[in-house]
């Protein structure tokens, strides 16, 4: 067992990955997303992995942070977040993140998402080293699998013609016959049983329409539907008074934690958010006002594992659930999520994910889906091994970018297919 827990070396690796053309209410996937793969070397060789958002704003303070670390111990992870990571507050004041979904970006938001994989790769590292899974270091798993949702998105067949982008067969999915075929596509290969649509793309009504569509496919499975604030209250209302009888919960119907609570107010159908509780100090807010009943956390941005068990204990306090968020993501991301999902007792619904639309990965082997779940690893560390060689072909295509694919924005995504397209105004419908 290796004993010299020193960092010798931090390698960072910027990559673009092949994402199909999802739609959203900002616009649609780029045909490659920006990420961040990190490697933290022991002096003994042990090097241990973590992953966050790739683009140039997350780029400069993981390159600030990663040349402080060499000397530091990888047990020091409560140091770790001592350190005075300086981020350029202009890249976040007063705006949202690129793809506007996420909820407010600040400062501290983005620090927290860049140290997330610093300490998601040291608990790597911690537990390659002394022979324990993630989890053990966590406090033991809860649980022996994960369970993750479909993550269902309305979809062009291909990206435009004429731009680079790796082909996918998932095929379109613009109207509900097309959502439900998407969902049994999902089911076929991955074995999931909870689904969730991503709206905020059409009119209500025809989100609504896709929504009856999954659940006469689909009797008794939960459903979701997440239009990232796209609607008014008044709309929300009426589509949690259409929809009442089918979901498992609303997913961000409106912007912010007032307009959210008056949702609260008015239906008995739970509300989760990745939007209005994003950090700690939104918490409060939102927990007195009772604006939502399901917290769906995401390691990257409320700044790793151990905050996220924090997230998941104060949320068991409050009476309010909690589960997980995703954005586009790789193995590393996944393998994380699920040790610490591992970890936590009460969280009572599937996990989202979007790794099935992932079609490349830097790991040797991908993690696999059985019945929906992802079976916790008990293998040292996150269980996972990187692949260098895909790696390097990733890393040379974000070197070859000039540019224009290194920082995700949707609407220019969109503005390829659509001159005229612009950021929508909140509420659109
Ligand atoms: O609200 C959410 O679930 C997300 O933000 C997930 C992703 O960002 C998703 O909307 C996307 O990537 O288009
Ligand atoms: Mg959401």
């Amino acid at each position: 067992m290796t004993r010299d827990l020193t960092i010798a070396e931090v390698r960072l690796t910027p990559i673009l990955v092949a994402d199909p053309p999802l739609l959203n209410t900002q616009g649609v996937h780029q045909p490659y997303t920006p990420r961040l793969i990190v490697e933290i070397v022991t002096a003994d060789g042990v090097t241990g992995l973590g992953e966050t958002y790739g683009d140039t704003k997350y780029l400069e303070p993981a390159r600030s942070l990663a040349e402080r670390l060499t000397g530091r111990s990888v047990m020091d992870v409560n140091g770790l977040f001592g350190i005075d990571l300086a981020v350029d507050a202009s890249r976040t004041d007063g705006g949202t993140d690129a793809g506007g979904l996420r909820g407010v970006q600040t400062a501290d938001k983005l620090r927290l998402s860049v140290l997330s994989a610093f300490e998601v790769a040291c608990l790597d590292a911690q537990g390659r080293a002394l022979g324990l899974p993630v989890h053990a270091l966590l406090g033991g798993k809860v649980r022996d699998a994960v369970e993750y949702s479909a993550y269902l998105f309305y979809k062009w067949d291909g990206h435009p013609a004429g731009i680079p982008a790796e082909p996918d067969d998932w095929g379109a999915a613009l109207d509900p016959a097309g959502v439900v075929e998407q969902a049994r596509l999902f089911q076929r290969r991955h074995g999931f049983g909870s689904f969730k649509l991503k709206g905020g793309v059409f009119p209500p009504e025809q989100e609504i329409a896709a929504v009856r569509a999954l659940a006469d496919a689909f009797p008794g499975h939960p459903l979701r539907l997440d239009p990232n604030g796209a609607w008014s209250v008044a709309t929300s209302l009426k589509v949690a008074e259409e929809l009442g009888d089918v979901l498992e919960y609303l997913e961000d119907p409106t912007l912010g934690t007032p307009a959210m609570a008056e949702v609260a107010a008015g239906t008995d159908v739970p509300l989760a958010t990745n939007m209005c509780v994003t950090t700690f100090g939104e918490i409060k807010e939102a927990f007195t006002k009772d604006a939502v009943q399901v917290v769906l956390s995401d390691h990257h941005y409320w700044g790793g594992l151990r905050n996220t068990q924090r997230l998941a204990g104060i949320c068991a306090a409050f009476g309010v659930g909690v589960s997980m968020h995703s954005n586009t993501h790789l193995g590393i991301s996944l393998a994380a999520m699920t040790q610490v999902a591992a970890t936590v007792p009460g969280l009572h619904h599937a996990c989202d994910t979007h790794y099935p639309w992932q079609s490349e990965d830097v790991l040797t082997e991908r993690i696999a889906f059985r019945a929906g779940r992802v079976d916790v690893s008990d293998a040292p560390g996150l269980g996972v091994e990187l692949d260098r060689d895909e790696l390097a072909r990733l890393h040379r295509r974000w070197a070859d970018d000039d540019g224009t694919l290194r920082d995700r924005d949707d609407a220019a995504a969109m503005r390829v297919a659509d001159p005229a397209w612009r950021t929508p105004a909140m509420p659109r419908w």
